[in-house]
């Protein structure tokens, strides 16, 4: 099989939020194609990258890179630590494609748009999605540098009304209503957390609970306190929509976030995040991020949880 961008028809709803359909039914995305660099399999997993987490995608074997500004009217990264591509490789024996770069809400893209993405990967025959993020840190337990699990997601835009899924709903990709309380595959996450005993990595490996809000700011100590009463255990800006983008046309998920910030809860320090302390901590757990996932995508298709 090979692989070039094309004009795509199918993958955008309706929308009653300012976008208009024709526009949208012109958008071309990543598909199965016929020209440049052939690759030979279709991705059975993509991975989306994190904030300062790009160096997933540059290990794969047989790269080829689509940048996102050659594909008319996809939307563009425009967040530092975001290269902006998708890159269709090889992780190990398994076919992936990774998004080196994310698109967040904050940016200005409505919802829909930000994890559209996933349909494309829905149409190429992705089975799995590796989701990661930059979170802050808001268990007292967590240290910068420390990975979690993600096990469930409290979705504060959802509770606003936003979703990826607002609108008239595409039967194609999946039913009106989804249900969520598995969204993060149990089996998935069990095999993580071995994968990462097997590689010692227990002291800074933990599970929890992660919240999107629409950044860009960062939260106010009255806030956090308020995400702490609530049973969240790190807070960022991405990851929920692609989850329900995903879970809505049945395509599993597994994520985790890179602690990168400890939140501040208290009024008393004078302490601040800001964006370059999220990308030097990501910088500085690369490596291990990368024999996390490498051996996790090998232990998935050694267990059989993707298809041949
Ligand atoms: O794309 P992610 O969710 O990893 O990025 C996080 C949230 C903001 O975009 C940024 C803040 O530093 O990092
Ligand atoms: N909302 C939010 N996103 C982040 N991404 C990385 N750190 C943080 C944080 O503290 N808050």
């Amino acid at each position: 099989m090979r692989w070039a961008l094309l004009s795509n028809s199918r993958l955008h709803h309706d929308s009653s939020n300012g976008h208009n359909r024709q526009q949208q039914d012109d958008t071309p995305l990543a598909l199965r194609g016929n020209t440049v660099n052939p690759i030979s399999v279709a991705p059975k997993i993509a991975i989306i990258c994190g904030s300062g987490l790009g160096s997933l995608a540059t290990i794969l074997d047989e790269k080829i890179d689509f940048p996102y500004e050659q594909i008319p009217h996809f939307p563009q990264s425009t967040v530092p630590g975001h290269a902006g591509k998708l890159v269709v490789g090889k992780m190990g024996k398994v076919p992936v494609i990774c998004m080196q770069g994310r698109f967040h809400y904050y940016e200005g893209y409505p919802l829909w748009k930000c994890a559209m993405p996933i349909r494309v990967f829905k149409l190429l025959g992705v089975e799995m999605i590796v989701v990661t993020n930059a979170a802050g840190g808001l268990n007292p337990d967590y240290k910068v540098g420390d990975l979690m699990i993600i096990k469930d997601h409290v979705n504060f835009p959802g509770f606003a009304g936003e979703s990826f899924l607002r609108g008239p709903n595409d039967e194609r990709f999946g039913p009106r209503f989804v249900a969520l309380n598995s969204a993060y595959d149990t089996e998935l996450r069990k095999l993580a957390k071995s994968v990462a005993s097997e590689l010692g990595m227990n002291d800074f490996v933990h599970e929890g609970v992660y919240t999107m809000v629409g950044g860009p700011n960062f939260e106010t100590v009255a806030e956090l306190r308020l995400m702490k009463l609530l049973g969240i255990d790190a807070v960022g800006m991405s990851t929920v929509p692609e989850v329900i983008a995903a879970r809505h046309c049945g395509i599993k998920c597994f994520g985790f976030s890179l602690i990168t910030n400890e939140c501040v809860t208290s009024y008393d320090t004078d302490d601040e995040p800001d964006h370059e302390e999220v990308m030097e901590a990501a910088s500085r757990r690369q490596n291990d991020l990368v024999r996390f996932v490498t051996a996790f995508v090998d232990t998935v298709k050694s267990a059989e949880l993707i298809s041949k």
